[in-house]
């Protein structure tokens, strides 16, 4: 059994504008040890989805589809029951890590209040613990600054406290949604080396996202690529970057052919508008920007494809994609 399996997630928000169907029938499992990165422009999905899988979707939100953590559905569960599993055996990291820590309270009592909450430790075991967390994410002198505020710290060493608190009590899934974004590339490089190096010592499952084909192409097994909601591509990181078979990977990729995270720190552009997710049209969600579009992509929601080991891309027009595929030049 997967540590996560994600089916059919779809979720719907209220929007002034109606109801908006954020994501879309996503699937995807996850494992031990694994790391998958969900990749897409502003405004596809991914927080949403990430956000989903700690049950900390906006008010109003309807989901549907299925979430297990070893078995357990997760979608429907009480608030109670998914209390106990947030910072407990599913953690996150975000962007911006003063949205995680409190500016008035010392580091330290942040990073303990998972490990009180959850593992019942007392005051002098749980500061014990943080000193030893905060050590092992290269927070110098430790026992020394764990008493200190957010803002005595740099935003490197704040990303490595929030991922400390995020540890705390040995979560088996880690989500860290653009978690490097705010900072400069060098302390990104640290960041996520220090994240991987984690992922591999705890044998911790990892939801990178990330809006930075880089990030996801250095750090990640398996690419799940969103668009408008829906994963339009994925598979082996490698075979996804190698060979793109969906034409808005393609473009993606083929706008930046070398893909390390300093030539990444943004997604290529490619021409035209991300879809109305309120008024999403029916068929392919890129049929409006697409080179390959015929009639028929906008009125068929294209099924996802097998196109190689583990690989599979939604989208009709495959045949025609491939063709060109070979006859360009090497
Ligand atoms: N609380 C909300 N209320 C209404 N719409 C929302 C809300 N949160 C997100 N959305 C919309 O849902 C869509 C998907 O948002 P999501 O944040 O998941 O995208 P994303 O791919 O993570 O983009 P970004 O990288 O900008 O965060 C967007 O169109 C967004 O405007």
């Amino acid at each position: 059994m997967p540590l996560l399996d994600v089916s059919d997630l779809s979720i719907t928000l209220r929007t002034q504008r109606g109801p908006a169907r954020a994501v879309r029938d996503v699937s995807f499992t996850l494992d031990r040890g694994e790391t998958a990165g969900l990749v897409g422009e502003s405004g596809s999905g991914k927080t949403l989805t990430a956000l989903a899988l700690l049950g900390l979707l906006p008010e109003g939100a309807q989901v549907t589809g299925s979430i297990r953590l070893e078995g357990e559905e997760l979608v429907g569960a009480s608030e109670d029951r998914l209390c106990d599993l947030r910072g407990n055996r599913i953690a996150m990291v975000f962007q911006e890590p003063m949205t995680a820590l409190n500016p008035v309270h010392p580091v330290g009592r942040q990073v303990a209040e998972p490990l009180r909450a959850h593992k019942g430790l007392d005051a002098a075991a749980a500061r014990k613990e943080v000193i030893a967390l905060l050590d092992r994410v290269g927070i110098a002198e430790a026992a020394r600054r764990v008493d200190q505020y957010p803002h005595q710290f740099s935003g490197g060493q704040r990303q490595r406290i929030t991922i400390a608190m995020a540890l705390a009590c040995g979560p088996d899934l880690l989500v860290a949604d653009e978690p490097t974004t705010a900072l400069d590339v060098m302390v990104q490089q640290q960041i996520l080396g220090l994240v991987r190096e984690l992922v591999r010592e705890r044998g911790m499952a990892l939801l990178l996202v990330s809006h930075n084909l880089g990030v996801i192409a250095d750090n990640a097994a398996r690419t799940m690529v969103m668009y408008g909601g829906s994963v339009v591509e994925s598979g082996p990181t490698r075979d996804v970057f190698a060979r793109p078979r969906m034409p808005y990977t393609l473009g993606l990729v083929a706008a930046r052919p070398r893909l390390t995270t300093q030539q990444l720190d943004r997604l290529p552009t490619i021409a035209g508008t991300v879809p109305d997710l309120a008024d999403l049209p029916a068929g392919c969600p890129f049929a409006g920007r697409c080179r390959y579009t015929v009639d028929a992509c906008f009125v068929t929601s294209p099924p996802p494809e097998i196109v190689g080991p583990s690989h599979v891309a939604r989208c009709i027009r495959l045949d025609a994609v491939q063709a060109d595929l070979q006859g360009a030049p090497a």
